[in-house]
């Protein structure tokens, strides 16, 4: 386990370190004293435009003469779409809050979360974070042909922590997670509930400033999920922001203090997590 640690901190050593330049987050690295009422994530007028390239525009849908035409001429698919998935979406976060999303497929929920952990860049607008945002997704990069345990090595480096302190949260992420021998075995023979709770264990073995979580909780079973929401609910107690997005209302709705429901890739309303999804079962 030591050389292991050691093999991979010179690895993440190595890692270019490149920041987007886009968003602007505030890494703070000394933990704010717990102050309820204070502003942890700020998002400004934001808009994310994705760009497709190669997309193929309505009138040449399935046209085979064009299609041979592009062949003859050796032309590439100039053609470019935009999607405009957040449009114009503001709100602020506070220390303790549980922020659950809703909306329907495709209304921008996934997007949000990439934007405010700063993975995707605004096309105009601001988001302002107080302390490092960790996105914790169903596809979060845990590499399928590696261990368990070699994933929550990896997994507790890309966090920030140090060998120490990985050694110490081991047996507690294995425990937690509930995957047991599998530990041993690639992460390639999980079923995705596994994975999912592998994941979820090593994200929130460390106290996250903002921890943002895309259904990761879904595949877990009933017992997990029940963990899970006692865990989240300990991130909110230690002042920490937590933001959800899950299909399942009743997890948003048993953990969260607030729910914000897009529509559209716009807020169509933001408050009481009873009143918010009343109003979107309605809706
Ligand atoms: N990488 C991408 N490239 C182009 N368009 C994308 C990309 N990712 C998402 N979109 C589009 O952006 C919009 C919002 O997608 P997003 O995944 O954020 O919605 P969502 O609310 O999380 O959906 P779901 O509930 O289905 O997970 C959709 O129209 C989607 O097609």
């Amino acid at each position: 386990m030591a050389e292991l640690t050691e093999e991979l901190s010179q690895v993440k050593a190595e890692e270019p370190n490149v920041p987007n330049k886009d968003v602007r987050v505030h890494p703070n690295p000394e933990p704010p004293a717990p102050t309820t009422g204070t502003p942890t994530v700020i998002v400004d007028d934001l808009h994310i435009v994705y760009r497709v390239y190669g997309a193929t525009s309505d009138h040449e849908k399935g046209n085979a003469v064009h299609a041979l035409t592009r062949l003859l001429k050796r032309q590439g698919r100039p053609q470019m779409k935009e999607v405009h998935a957040v449009k114009g979406v503001t709100f602020v976060a506070y220390h303790g809050d549980a922020i659950g999303i809703v909306g329907r497929n495709g209304s921008g929920k996934s997007t949000l979360l990439r934007a405010i952990a700063g993975l995707l860049p605004p096309h105009s607008g601001s988001v302002y974070t107080d302390g490092q945002p960790s996105l914790l997704g169903v596809n979060a990069a845990l590499m399928r042909e590696l261990t368990g345990e070699r994933n929550i090595v990896l997994g507790c480096y890309a966090m920030g922590m140090t060998p120490a302190q990985v050694k110490e949260k081991y047996d507690e992420i294995v425990d937690f997670s509930g995957i047991g021998e599998f530990v041993q075995l690639p992460m390639s023979t999980y079923s995705s509930g596994m994975g999912a709770r592998l994941r979820f264990a090593i994200s929130s073995a460390k106290t996250h400033d903002v921890l943002l979580i895309d259904e990761a909780l879904a595949t877990g079973d009933r017992e997990f999920r029940k963990k899970s929401e006692q865990r989240i609910k300990q991130i909110r107690e230690s002042a920490g922001t937590v933001f959800l997005v899950a299909h399942d209302l009743r997890v948003i709705e048993e953990t969260c203090n607030r729910v914000i429901w897009l529509h559209k890739g716009k807020i169509k309303m933001d408050g009481d997590p009873k009143e918010v999804i009343a109003a979107y079962n309605k809706g």
